[in-house]
């Protein structure tokens, strides 16, 4: 492997795989990493003050969680602090006798009380100790679940611009860090807290001992502090640089090991090829493993030789005060182990608030995220739009990806009344699946205006306007449940035992109305079968069954305007003409149907057919008209015609007209026009304007 510079935290060695797999090196480019690097590095004490602000925010999700559980570990923390002190003067207590006059058997009975009441101060501080592990327990989770659910629910009601923007993904992934760190928070705090506590009464034990000897304390305690919290605030800073390339070997590791790409892995021999790109980048994020490691090594001896330095100044001070007789010997024995339990629970809070600082950097970074998710969240509410769909209308629209500079769409006018077909037609790139998403409501346009029945789609509640749209596209998902979930997850809802019951037999009815019941009549446990191989008992379908699962997703839907985008790719010849006529079949008076496809036997019997070039609508209308025009569109259908005709022997395909355009003379492009539609003998199914979706299959 060869690295083409010395890593630094700031600038990671760049390696050879990611130049070639990704271009260059995947890291987060400057912005607020880098920032943070310098609030890092030059001002460590601003970060400790900032410290509490980013506790508070878990202590909050804590109180609103579970606060009888937060209440008990505070109490119990609180608690065991005062006995840790309570013990220490029982010890002072218990030596002073020792040491004082009388023989040994009256010194050891005179010391007997202090030395039950020790007993007793240490079996209350196991006990507090107990109650606050078994409420700290109960709460840990809870917060890890709350911090997780809001890190999602952020993540969900974010608009799709944001989950397409490169940098909001990458604050999407280093925020997924947060739930987890949110629970070891809570651990880091009840240590933190029963660290100070006891400290504190230490602290005051030293003090009644003699004035010097916390000052000593705290001289022992700083360097490893120091060199905990800069071990801490590196690894942090490491592991943000480095999360995109963690990533990147993550996914190459995934690619090597999915389903999908499994042929190619071994039948071009893409397998070896990653795998040592993967070797390559594994590489890499060793040397930065290794650097750290290094880091770390020189910061806590420079820490260690410093605190020991202050360890020797500290018993050589007390040496000095019990030679010139300012302090006696039984509060020189207490002062010692003072000194050590004192500098074991500095030393224990130094590491806990060291922990818990690292922790709150990972939760600041949820923090952020739900904020930032919170700027770019659909907007609640809005004006209602009107329960029965007229008519969808774009007036000058204009929009551009935020990463593009050219417009994917421009200047688009167009008008989609309830009650017809409406095709999108273009080459690749052409902006119909950008237009789509416009139309869902899924992107808003920069300028120009789109409107639902005269309400301007930017003022209007967006969640009714999602609520009115079904969308079938090209990469629809595949869900890994079950096949009557798959279907029923089009319109997820409330379930009452009446509605479970009416909403089976829909799903069924949508099935059957799509040609999936064919594909579920085969699986091993029909509805209930589990669609995802990954599960023991599960099937896999074909791309072709999916897409008719997908159809019947979009029919139980029953939404308003009806967006399917290239529906028949994986179709074969017969399942594409029965899913053409059963998308005609989905429109009715209250319903439009939006198709986007490039198989034009699938266009001419819309109502309108919008052409788009380049971002630009440059024709509309019907088929006839469109072909007579001798336009773009003219020239794709013939296009796809004549390369029908070359394919098929003599006699001359047999077009597919519908009534209305039974008159045309040019071939349609169905890749089966000769075959007879299944139940409509060689005559094609008139659309069916004005069915409801509800009727029954028109397969
Ligand atoms: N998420 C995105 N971010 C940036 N640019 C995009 C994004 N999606 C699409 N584009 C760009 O916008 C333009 C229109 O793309 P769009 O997907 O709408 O075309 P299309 O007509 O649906 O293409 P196809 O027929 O290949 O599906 C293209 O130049 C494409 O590269």
């Amino acid at each position: 492997m060869r690295l083409l510079k010395r890593p630094t935290a700031l600038q990671p060695a760049v390696s050879a795989s990611e130049r070639r797999l990704f271009g260059g090196p995947l890291r987060y480019d400057a912005g607020w990493s880098n920032h943070d690097y310098a609030r890092l590095e030059g001002r460590l004490l601003s970060t400790l003050r900032s410290m509490p602000r980013m506790v508070a925010g878990t202590l909050r999700l804590a109180w609103d969680t579970d606060r009888p559980a937060l209440l008990t570990v505070a109490a119990a923390e609180a608690g065991q602090g005062v006995t840790s002190a309570v013990g220490l003067l029982v010890l002072s207590e218990v030596l002073r006798t020792l040491l004082g006059a009388g023989t040994p058997a009256e010194r050891l009975h005179a010391a007997m009380p202090a030395l039950a009441a020790g007993a007793l101060v240490a079996v209350l501080g196991a006990v507090l100790a107990s109650r606050s592990t078994a409420a700290a327990g109960r709460l840990e989770p809870k917060i890890e679940r709350a911090a997780h659910e809001q890190y999602l629910k952020a993540a969900v009601e974010v608009e799709l611009e944001a989950i397409e923007d490169g940098e909001f993904r990458r604050l999407l992934d280093s925020a997924q860090w947060g739930p987890p760190s949110a629970r070891r928070t809570v651990g880091a705090c009840v240590a933190t807290l029963g660290g100070i506590i006891s400290l504190v009464a230490t602290a005051g034990v030293l003090t009644v001992l003699h004035p010097l000897l916390l000052p000593m304390l705290l001289l022992i305690a700083a360097p490893r502090g120091w060199g905990a919290m800069r071990v801490a605030q590196r690894r942090y800073l490491s592991v943000i640089t480095w999360v995109e390339h963690v990533r990147a070997a993550r996914l190459i590791g995934q690619l090597l090991i999915s389903r999908t790409s499994a042929p190619e892995v071994r039948v071009h021999g893409v397998g070896r090829y990653l795998l040592g790109h993967y070797r390559n980048m594994a590489e890499v994020a060793e040397t930065e493993a290794t650097r750290l490691a290094k880091d770390k090594a020189a910061t806590e001896l420079l820490a260690a030789a410093l605190s020991g330095a202050a360890a020797l100044v500290t018993y050589g001070a007390m040496v000095a005060l019990i030679v010139t007789g300012r302090m006696d010997l039984a509060v020189a024995g207490t002062a010692v182990i003072a000194v050590r339990t004192g500098s074991a629970s500095l030393g224990a809070l130094v590491a806990t608030t060291n922990t818990l600082h690292e922790e709150s950097l990972y939760v600041r970074d949820l923090e952020r995220f739900v904020a930032e998710a919170g700027r770019r969240a659909i907007p609640d509410g809005g004006l209602p739009l009107p329960e029965r769909l007229g008519t969808v209308r774009l007036e000058d629209v204009r929009f551009s990806y935020p990463d593009r500079d050219e417009p994917a769409l421009d200047g688009i006018s167009l008008t989609i009344e309830a009650g017809t077909v409406v095709a999108l037609v273009g080459e690749n790139g052409s902006g119909k699946s950008t237009l789509v998403k416009l139309l869902a409501g899924l992107h808003l346009p920069d300028s120009g205006s789109l409107t639902w029945d005269g309400v301007e789609v930017r003022n209007a509640d967006r969640e009714q306007v999602f609520d009115r749209v079904a969308l079938l596209t090209q990469d629809f998902e595949r869900w890994p449940v079950t096949a009557r979930t798959n279907i029923a997850i089009g319109r997820p809802g409330a379930e009452g035992s009446e509605e479970a019951v009416e909403r089976a037999a829909e799903v069924v009815a949508a099935a059957r109305y799509a040609g999936a019941d064919r594909v579920v009549e085969k699986l091993p446990n029909g509805y209930e079968t589990l669609l995802a191989r990954v599960f023991r008992g599960a099937s896999e379908l074909s791309g072709g069954q999916w897409q008719k699962f997908g159809l019947a997703r979009t029919r139980f839907r029953d939404a308003r305007v009806i967006v399917v985008d290239e529906p028949t790719s994986a179709l074969d010849p017969e399942a594409e003409i029965a899913a053409f006529d059963s998308i005609r079949g989905l429109t009715g008076p209250q319903r439009a149907v939006i198709l986007v496809t490039h198989r034009m036997s699938g266009v001419r019997y819309a109502d309108v057919i919008y052409v788009l070039h380049e971002g630009r609508l440059v024709e509309q209308g019907g088929h006839e008209e469109l072909l007579e025009l001798g336009g773009r569109y003219a020239s794709m259908f013939r296009m796809q015609a004549e390369q029908f005709a070359q394919q098929t022997p003599s006699p001359t395909p047999t077009p597919t007209p519908s009534p209305s355009q039974a008159s045309s003379q040019t071939p349609a492009p169905s890749p089966s026009p000769s075959r007879p539609r299944s139940g409509s003998g060689s005559s094609p199914i008139p659309r069916q304007t004005g069915a409801s979706p509800n009727d029954t299959s028109v397969t």
